[in-house]
């Protein structure tokens, strides 16, 4: 039973209800009056869809205005009906769909119950049916066997028959009727021809309780509160199915979109690298060696300007250059991959395992290709890293070679008299490093090779002793220091020459490639800032406006008795479902995006690394799309989305 007691509700300083104070009970009871009397605003004060008025309601002793918005999903699950004008029925579902719909928060599915009254109500046999193609009196007597799902104690009917034939009212009203003998049924209506002599009315008169005929007060038992109402995971992924199934469009619109997103931004955050560049930096690398990232630091050196029949204005020049310290700074820099000294060295004779061998010397310094086996000398003893060459003639494999003991004799020159004196010396080291020591260099256009054996390359202690026998003096020995990276090649050298000391070094052919890498590179950066940003932004605003779009769903639901959190678990199986497929369908497609994705942006997606992080990207991007779409139904307001030319 209602109690309302002097309940007053204005808009705007006008009264929509003015002091109204009645009971309604058990049976049927019209609530009649001209347009704009009250009507609707009495419904919605009754049903609690408006908690803003003065005055008291409660219904079976529970004060309807302080219903929280769990109790009031309950009631609408189990004690409050709703028929309306227009049905609001979920027009893509089909009726036995719909009528199930209040089930899905109740423990037993009750599906006997959905037969038993789609029979009594004669749509059982368009129970398969999508409601938009149905009747208007077929879509309401669905809205009515939904409503009866619920076993509620009160139907409350807006209008029901407004939208109907007069054929559809007798049987829609003869309904109603039938229901009110067990429950409590108000009905709102402008059709007084509907109403017999042992209903109950009430009419309204501009927001005023005019008069109440025939009222013959039936009491309802209190609600009981304590029943069971909750949504289970598999219900919420059973109701994202029936989704799924029946609006495919709008599932691909949302999987496409954040497959999408997700690959636009694995093209920009997943490390968008440059293979242009770098496949141009492999094929130098394929032509020069990998000398190509070495800074040569010599003492002194001719400079190379005056060449070409200049001499005159330019004239060769020697230049001297205090390479002390170098050596040990950069030896230990982040950006080297080693040093290594550039001692030349003659009359070389190396004692292996007891044989002796002759090299032959070249007369060039050392020169490193790169290292094939062990490691560059580091530590404090004797360690030396021999030739590839030097190691067939001892006859066995580069690994066999690596922690032999080798007795060297050489000559050194002295240049510290001005003239070049040749000085020998000995030493016993410790072969650490076998490397590749061909020279590459350009000859008349045509790139030219050749081997240069007697390149030995010892530690700074085992070097320092054979100068100390040599009685070379000066702390500057000639080094190189092989770069990381073109970009540390560039780096070091610029950072050489702001010092005053001149490198020398192919670093033409690098800088034009670091240089078009970072312009690129910065290109590419904001590029995809924006094209990340803009990504967002679409998921954002699909989500959002599906989410805007199905408020009137989302309203359904909340009048069938879901509350938020209930729509959260929806809301988190069907996105969930969606990222589920996107994550397939982009493992399915790689094949076909990833010549995309070469092609626009110079990234390979074919592998390990970035399908993963595309997957973790999909995931991250439902994340965005689940927070988008909570917006729309935790914004919506029953009353305002179901309640057609509401204001
Ligand atoms: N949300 C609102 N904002 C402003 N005024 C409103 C609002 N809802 C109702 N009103 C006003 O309150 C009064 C009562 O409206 P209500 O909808 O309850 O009347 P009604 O009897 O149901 O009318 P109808 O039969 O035309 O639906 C009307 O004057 C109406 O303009």
């Amino acid at each position: 039973m209602f109690e309302i007691k002097n309940v007053t509700k204005k808009y705007k300083g006008e009264f929509a209800l003015n002091n109204v104070t009645v009971e309604i009970g058990k049976g049927l009871n019209f609530i009649v009056g001209a347009s704009g009397s009250g009507k609707t605003t009495l419904l919605k004060i009754m049903s609690g869809m408006e908690q803003d008025f003065d005055g008291e309601v409660s219904y079976g002793g529970k004060d309807i205005k302080a219903l929280t918005n769990q109790e009031k999903s309950y009631f609408y699950n189990n004690i409050f009906g709703f028929v309306w004008q227009d049905f609001n029925l979920i027009e893509d579902f089909t009726v036995l769909e719909n009528v199930l719909l209040p089930q899905y928060l109740k423990d037993d599915q009750q599906t006997k119950n959905a037969e038993k009254i789609l029979k009594e109500l004669k749509i059982f046999d368009i129970a398969s049916q999508k409601v938009k193609n149905l009747s208007g009196g077929q879509k309401q007597r669905v809205a009515i066997a939904r409503e009866l799902m619920k076993n509620p104690q009160v139907i409350i009917a807006d209008e029901p028959t407004s939208a109907l034939d007069e054929k559809n009212s007798k049987i829609t009203m003869d309904i109603l009727r039938e229901i009110s003998k067990s429950r409590t049924v108000i009905v709102v209506t402008h059709d007084t021809s509907l109403i017999s002599d042992k209903d109950n009315v009430f009419e309204l008169d501009k927001g005023e309780l005019f008069s109440s005929v025939g009222n013959k007060l039936v009491k309802t038992s209190e609600p009981n509160m304590r029943k069971n109402h909750s949504l289970s995971l598999k219900n919420a992924f059973s109701i994202a199915r029936t989704g799924i199934k029946r609006n495919i469009g709008r599932f691909t619109v949302s999987t496409l979109s954040l497959m999408m997103a997700a690959i636009l931004l694995l093209t920009t955050l997943g490390g968008a690298i440059n293979t242009n560049s770098q496949d141009a930096f492999e094929k130098l690398i394929d032509t020069y060696g990998e000398g190509l990232l070495d800074l040569s630091i010599v003492g002194s050196f001719t400079s190379a300007e005056g060449t070409e029949g200049n001499e005159d204005d330019q004239p060769n020049a020697d230049v001297s250059q205090d390479i002390g310290g170098l050596y040990e700074k950069y030896a230990s820099d982040e950006r080297v991959a080693f040093t290594a000294f550039l001692q030349a060295m003659d009359n070389i004779s190396v004692t292996v395992d007891g044989k002796n061998y002759t090299v032959e010397s070249s007369g060039n310094a050392p020169v490193i290709n790169k290292l094939v086996t062990g490691e560059m000398p580091s530590g404090a003893g004797n360690e030396v890293v021999v030739p590839e060459s030097f190691v067939r003639t001892l006859g066995i494999d580069n690994d066999q070679a690596i922690g032999k003991e080798i007795d060297f004799s050489v000559s050194m020159y002295n240049w510290d008299t001005g003239s070049p004196v040749l000085k020998d010396a000995t030493i016993k080291a410790t072969i650490v490093g076998v490397a590749d020591t061909t020279a590459v260099y350009e000859y008349e256009d045509q790139m030219m090779e050749f081997s240069v054996d007697d390149s030995f390359f010892f530690s700074k202690t085992a070097l320092d002793d054979l100068r100390n026998q040599t009685e070379i003096k000066g702390d500057g020995i000639n080094f190189l220091i092989r770069a990381k990276s073109p970009a540390d090649l560039i780096s070091i050298k610029d950072e050489l020459n702001e010092q005053g000391i001149v490198p020398l070094g192919r670093f033409e052919l690098v800088e034009d490639i670091v240089r078009l890498n970072t312009q690129t590179t910065e290109q590419t950066g904001s590029a995809s800032t924006t094209i990340g940003f803009l990504s967002v932004v679409m998921v954002m605003a699909i989500f959002l406006i599906t989410g805007v779009m199905r408020k009137r769903e989302y309203a359904i639901y909340k009048v069938s008795g879901f509350n938020n959190r209930h729509l959260n678990l929806l809301n988190v199986a069907e996105t969930l479902t969606v990222a589920i497929t996107g994550i397939l369908l982009m493992l399915v497609t790689s094949p076909l995006i990833n010549v995309a994705t070469e092609a626009l942006f110079s990234v390979n997606i074919l592998n390990a690394e970035m399908l993963t992080k595309g997957m973790l990207l999909i995931l991250g991007v439902a994340v965005i799309a689940y927070g988008t779409t909570v917006l729309a139904y935790v914004r919506t307001n029953i009353a305002t989305a179901l309640k057609k030319g509401d204001r």
